[in-house]
């Protein structure tokens, strides 16, 4: 039994004029530590299909489980980061990484060490008593990684965490996110329009065709270039040769996707 399910996925969203299918039958089997970047046409269906996952969002039919977790331990099994690092401006940064567990009643001294130590490990010591304002974007979006993981989360969501920054810093914070989660062994699954970084910084790629989103191929990254680093990997000859054919079928689909929404003359 895989670690997490999705489980014949269909969603649709229902406005007052009329209904969109945005994701149609998808299944797939992701394993406990694996790390799978969606990738896919704009508006394929990828940021629904991590809400559904993050349980943000009641899917029409199928499902997204999580095996062997009760209900009443799912609630903390997942955390979600963004593009944007909506720290709160009026707190310090150790308050803003310390927040989720507060609300969750679970900020224990040991939980507050851990956050402290990752804080340290991920290189922002001596800043929990500065402001989100007097950080950079790099380091603001580092704060929001420790903050994702402060209540320890099994799976962590990343929905284009790095496409806000500058390239240099983008291809440091891969490296420093990927060592982190392979560090904690967490699963990851990361939404990107960066075929470069779903390459340098996963195991699986699952690449989703649009109009309705759904999974068109599978990429299973070669040993090779998974015991790199990121910055590594994208040295490596064989991730020009998977670009460029991840590329190629990315083009497919989006001249498909392009043709479906032509309207009739
Ligand atoms: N709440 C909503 N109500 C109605 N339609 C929605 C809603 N949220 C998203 N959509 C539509 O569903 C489709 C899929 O959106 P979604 O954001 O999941 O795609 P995406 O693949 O993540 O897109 P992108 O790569 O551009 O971020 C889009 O056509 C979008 O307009």
């Amino acid at each position: 039994m895989a670690f997490l399910e999705l489980a014949s996925i269909h969603h649709t969203y229902f406005t007052e004029e009329s209904a969109k299918v945005v994701l149609e039958n998808i299944s797939a089997d992701i394993e406990e530590g694996e790390f799978i970047s969606f990738i896919g046409p704009s508006g394929c269906g990828k940021t629904t299909l991590l809400s559904i996952i993050a349980g943000l969002i009641q899917p029409t039919c199928g499902e997204a489980s999580i095996t062997g977790l009760p209900p009443q331990k799912r609630k903390n099994a997942i955390g979600y980061m963004l593009q944007q690092d909506y720290l709160f401006p009026w707190k310090t940064i150790e308050e803003n990484v310390l927040i989720g567990l507060k609300i969750n009643g679970s900020c224990t001294q040991e939980a507050r060490e851990r956050c402290l130590q990752l804080l340290e490990e991920i290189g922002l010591s001596g800043v929990g008593s500065l402001f989100p304002r007097q950080l950079s974007g790099g380091m603001r979006q580092r704060a929001a990684l420790v903050r994702t993981l402060s209540t320890d989360p099994l799976v962590l969501l990343l929905d284009e965490p790095f496409s806000a920054l500058d390239y240099q810093t983008k291809l440091k914070l891969e490296d420093l996110v990927c060592k982190t989660i392979k560090d904690l062994s967490k699963t990851a699954l990361l939404v990107t329009h960066d075929i470069g970084e779903a390459i340098a910084m996963s195991d699986r790629i699952f690449l989703f065709a649009a109009n309705p989103g759904r999974l068109a191929k599978t990429f299973d990254i070669p040993e090779e270039l998974r015991i790199l680093e990121p910055f590594e990997a994208r040295q490596h000859p064989l991730f020009s040769q998977l670009f460029q054919t991840i590329w190629k079928e990315l083009q497919l689909l989006e001249d498909q996707f392009g043709k479906s929404n032509e309207t009739p003359s």
